[in-house]
This record gives structure tokens, sequence and C-alpha cells, in this order.
């Protein structure tokens, strides 16, 4: 009994440094979040936040060491013999991304294909300098097959120019599948094709199926799949392009001298050309390569604003009618085409209202409803009456001027 007397109950210190210490210590503990009193506890959720983050970044990370504001656009080419449907897959891609259809396809085409892609979409002739220029800079080949014809000669030629610098990503598309009468057959032809494409390519190289098109379009799902597999692609930097810069001339002006065209029309021509930069940086005296131009020194350089900007990174999953951004200056969105100082409406020609073309007609549905309105507004304002009680006298334009 006498040795639990002893036993004092421990009191706490009211005064002196120690209690302020401990004090303090705790105003201070009660500032923090929770993650940061007990950061152990949250350390699993972390660390799932930052491999999502990784995961997602890791494209434009490869891509973007020499460019840490913004990647320029992912350039995707669209390779293939002739009337393969290199033309209707490249409207079909930039109708699936920009809701938009193309009057017609000329020179590269800029969309935006997502939050953190955008795509400059290019399409590449049966001709052999195009084919090696396109080698060079594509990230991504779209390479075209006639199903009912087979692989081609420039479609062999163009995998060994690319071996040259270092392979592109490269999908195969088969199209013509309609062509086949008998289903078994064709299902034989897209084996066969599919293995010698792996055996040119990479064994497992994605290969993709057209099976026959709808209103002169092939089919939307089968165009929404290969754009989400263009969409997540992931690309290797390759090192051709991480050493040289080189720009894609999405719009080229003539800003050479007419005077001195009219008097010798084949003068040396000067040429202003726009296109984003890619590969290194641009230094001083350095030379650019122009694809299907060559190697060219600056004499002059000009930033711009980005034509075709990416979305704002907010956390929406997906893109806004606004976000869906198309650049094509040459190609005529829309039925319009930009020169130096003018806009062009394209009308498909001074008789084209009186031609009934299903085909055109999205394009220019608007500029063509104009020009079907025989009078004007005044005319027809003047002409019209309403009734405003039955068995009156109908009111006319002349009447309320009185
Ligand atoms: N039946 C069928 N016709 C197709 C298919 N793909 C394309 N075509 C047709 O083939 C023709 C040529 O298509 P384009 O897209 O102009 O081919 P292209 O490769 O751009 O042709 P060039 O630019 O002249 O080399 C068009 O009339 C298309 O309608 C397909 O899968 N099936």
């Amino acid at each position: 009994m006498e040795g639990e007397d002893h036993k004092k109950v421990h009191r706490k210190r009211q005064a002196g440094p120690k209690a302020e210490k401990k004090k303090s210590k705790k105003d201070h503990q009660q500032d923090l979040t929770p993650q940061q009193r007990n950061p152990r506890a949250f350390l699993y959720s972390m660390l799932e936040k930052l491999l999502k983050l990784f995961r997602d970044k890791e494209t434009s990370y490869t891509i973007s060491r020499q460019n840490p504001v913004e990647p320029p656009p992912v350039v995707v080419a669209i390779v293939g013999p002739p009337k393969v449907g290199k033309t209707t897959l490249f409207q079909c891609i930039v109708k699936n991304y920009a809701k938009q259809r193309l009057a017609n396809v000329q020179g590269p085409v800029t969309v935006v294909a997502g939050k953190n892609r955008r795509l400059t979409i290019v399409e590449c002739n049966n001709d052999i300098n195009a084919m090696i220029d396109v080698a060079k800079v594509a990230d991504l080949v779209l390479l075209l097959v006639d199903a009912s014809f087979g692989f081609e000669m420039e479609t062999f030629e163009f995998l060994n120019i690319c071996q040259v610098h270092g392979f592109p990503r490269i999908m195969g598309v088969l199209t013509h599948l309609d062509s086949f009468k008998d289903n078994k057959k064709m299902r034989e032809n897209q084996k066969r094709l599919k293995h010698r494409f792996w055996t040119e390519v990479y064994q497992g190289a994605k290969l993709f199926y057209l099976s026959g098109m709808v209103n002169g379009e092939y089919q939307k799902t089968e165009v929404h799949n290969l754009c989400r597999f263009i969409s997540v692609m992931k690309f290797r930097p390759l090192q051709w392009r991480i050493t040289h810069p080189y720009v894609i001339a999405d719009r080229m002006e003539d800003i050479s001298d007419p005077e001195l065209l009219r008097q010798k029309p084949k003068s040396d021509r000067k040429v202003s050309l726009y296109g984003y930069v890619r590969g290194t940086h641009m230094k001083n005296h350095i030379t650019v390569h122009i694809p299907g131009c060559g190697d060219y020194s600056i004499s002059d350089m000009h930033f711009l604003p980005d034509p075709c900007p990416s979305p704002d990174r907010e956390k929406r999953r997906s893109l806004s009618a606004k976000e869906r951004m198309i650049y094509a200056p040459m190609s005529g969105v829309g039925g319009i085409v930009y020169d130096k100082d003018a806009v062009y409406i394209d009308l498909g020609g001074s008789h084209s209202h009186t031609q009934a073309d299903e085909n055109s007609a999205p394009a220019n549905e608007f500029v063509a409803s104009l020009m079907n309105v025989e009078d004007p507004l005044d005319k027809k304002m003047t002409s019209s009456h309403v009734t405003m009680f039955s068995g009156t006298a109908p009111i006319t334009d002349g009447d309320m001027e009185g």
C-alpha cells in the first residue's frame, strides 16, 4: 500500500520551454492535411497517380525532349499504289476527327486527335522521290493494299526505303475487300496477305480491313477503330529525326515580284513556306530539310501563332466540337481556300448550281443555297402580305408605309 502512495500521476508541464515546444508542435500538426501528417498511409494511391501520369505523358516526353513547350503534330503518311483508296481514306480520317468534309485533298492537313495529340496527315503518291521524302519524316505510315490485287512493287520499294532512315511505325490497310463475291475466298486472301505483310514488316504488325464503301466513303465504325489506334499509338524517336531540323510545309506562298515574272516567266521564284519545326532546334546558319524540296539554309524566319493549337488540358475526357480543330490551308475546308491576301469560296464552277452533284453537296451546301435565292430580301418583303383577321384585306408592305 505504501508503495502505491508513492506513485505520482504524471503531470504535463504547463509552463516553461518544454511546454512551449510541445504546444507549437501541436499547433503545427493541426495545420497539416492528413496526407502531410501521415504520408505512408497514402503511399499506394500516390504511386497509382504517378504511374497514370507517366503512362499518359510517355509519348510526349519522348518526342518533346527538344521542345518542352508542346510537341509538333505527329506525321501520318498515307502510302499506296494508284487508285487504292488513299484519298478516300484521307477524307474519312479527317471527317472522323474534325467532323468536316474536305472538298479536295491538297497538301498536308492538321487535325486535333485528342487532348495530347495532333496529327498532320499527308498523302504520298506513287512517285519514288515522294516516297523517299515521306519515309524520312513520317512517324506513322498507313500502307494501303488493294486486296483484290495483292502487294505491288511500289509497296516493297517503300518498305526498303524506310529501312534506310529507321523504320517509322507501319500499319497495313486492306481495301477493295468488297470485290470478292465469295466470303471464303476473301478470308483466305486476307490471311495470305496478312502473313506476307508480317514477313515484310514484323510478325504481328497491325493490319486493318476496310470491308467496303457506303456512299463513296469507308464504313464509319472501321474508320473509327483505325483512328482510335492512331490516337493512342506510341512513337519512338528515330535517329535521323532527332539529329536534323525539318519542316513539313503545310502552306506555301509565291511572293516573287509579279512584274519580274511577267518579263521572265522562268526566273527564280521567291516563296515563303509555313510549317511546324520538327526534329531538333533550328540554329543560325543551319540547313533545314524541307520534304519535297531538299536542304536549305534559312534566310529569314518568323514565329507564328499555332494555327491548330492543342485543346486546354482540363480534366474533361472527350473533346468538345470547338476543340476539334482542323488546319488545311490548301485543301478547301468547307469549300474555302486561303491565299496570301484573299479567301476563295469554292463553288465548283459557274454551272455547279444547275448540276445536282450529290458528292459535292454537303461541302458547299450553304453557299449553294445562297446562290439559289432569286429575289433579294427587300423585294420579297414588298411582295409579302399578312392577314390579321379572317375576312379582312391583307396588309402589304405599302400599307405600313402609308
Ligand atoms: N469497291 C471499292 N472501291 C474503292 C475502295 N476503295 C477505293 N475505292 C474506289 O477507288 C477509286 C479510287 O480511290 P481514290 O481514293 O481516289 O484512290 P487514290 O489512291 O487516292 O488514287 P490516286 O490518287 O489516283 O492514286 C474511287 O473511285 C473509290 O471510290 C474499296 O474498298 N472498294
